[in-house]
């Protein structure tokens, strides 16, 4: 029997599974496998995206395992997330009824902003001026977020959040909106552990949840000279004293701070591995440590964005 996944509770009253899989860059054909090998050891959390390009595979992997009686529909947590491009606000209803298609279900638990950047809409996922910069949309964030209200109206979404949205963001919804955001889903690592932006989410009951938490070591990403966070020399050491995997610290370092945490891996092994988190507790020097690590890294950057008026990361927090 696969073991059970605590959960945080959201603002509408469900629950969350604190360790989800992340499905980004699951290559063509790996994606059913890797939900399949999931749903048997545990997991009832999968995070995907219209952008990731795989929601039809990842739709499949749900519906065997549906059709096979693991798992009830209502016992998996299923997210996914609004492209940039269909920030319109006479966009959002019809693409989360297109990502609800090609995933074969008929309502998603959470929906979010991807990214609060709304860019032109067309068949460009990245529409680009001649200087290479990213074409803005019309519609402004307040504009997509009413549009994402009526998704929970319509029984299409249980619940909405965002993603990648500063706390300035997050304000702008909270005083002109009517729904508070379920959750805000960012990176976090402990080289970017997002103390104050979490700090600040709490304190207006939203969830955080950390993407990249193994430091995306798939993305060829600006590293700053710094060490991948997978061969840091300090966690190596805590990895060893707990007799744990440094991947399966940097999972437990989220989960233990009462993060939702969602590492990507389409492999069974690391899959199996990375939710063997819930057998031991670091103690309190562990955790600092590992804090301490903090030194501002960003992997996901997005680059073309910053000139967009509404890029998040020109903020402290
Ligand atoms: N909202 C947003 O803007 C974003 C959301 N996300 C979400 O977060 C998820 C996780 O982030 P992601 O950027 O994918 O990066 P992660 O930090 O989760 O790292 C995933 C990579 O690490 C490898 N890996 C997995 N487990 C281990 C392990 N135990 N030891 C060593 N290597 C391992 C995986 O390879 P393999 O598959 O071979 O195991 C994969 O290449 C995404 O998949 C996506 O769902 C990510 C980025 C942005
Ligand atoms: O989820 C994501 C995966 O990484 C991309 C970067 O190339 C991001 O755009 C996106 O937010």
């Amino acid at each position: 029997m696969a073991a059970k996944v605590p959960s945080v509770k959201l603002n509408t009253g469900a629950s969350m599974p604190i360790l989800g899989l992340g499905t980004w860059l699951s290559k063509d054909g790996e994606g059913t496998q890797a939900i399949k090998d999931a749903i048997d050891v545990g997991y009832r959390h999968i995070d995907g995206a219209y952008f990731y390009l795989n929601e039809e595979e990842i739709g499949a992997g749900i519906k065997a395992k549906i059709d096979e009686g693991v798992v009830k529909r209502e016992e998996l947590f299923v997210v996914d997330k609004l492209w940039n491009t269909f920030h319109r606000r006479d966009l959002v209803v019809p693409m989360l009824k297109k990502t609800l298609a090609q995933l074969g279900l008929s309502y998603i638990d959470l929906y979010l902003m991807h990214w609060p950047t709304s860019y032109k809409e067309g068949d460009d996922f990245l529409p680009k001026d001649k200087d290479g910069k990213v074409i803005p949309g019309t519609d402004s964030i307040l504009d997509t977020w009413r549009a994402m209200e009526e998704c929970v109206r319509l029984g299409l979404a249980k619940a909405i959040g965002v993603s990648n949205f500063n706390r300035e963001q997050i304000e702008t919804l909270l005083t002109n909106g009517t729904t508070v955001p379920a959750c805000n889903q960012v990176e976090s690592h402990p080289y970017l552990t997002q103390t104050k932006l979490i700090e600040y989410c709490k304190s207006k009951g939203i969830v955080v949840v950390a993407y990249s938490p193994l430091g995306s070591p798939a993305g060829n990403w600006n590293t700053r000279n710094v060490a991948p966070l997978l061969e840091n020399e300090t966690i190596r050491k805590i990895a060893e004293k707990y007799k744990k995997s440094v991947g399966q610290i940097l999972i437990k370092f989220q989960v233990q701070r009462g993060i939702v945490c969602i590492p990507k891996s389409s492999n069974k092994d690391r899959i199996k591995s990375n939710f063997d988190i819930f057998d031991f507790e670091m103690s309190p020097e562990d955790m600092s440590t590992l804090t301490g690590l903090d030194c501002n890294l960003r992997y996901v950057e997005m680059g073309i964005d910053v000139d967009h008026p509404d890029y998040p990361f020109r903020a402290e927090f």
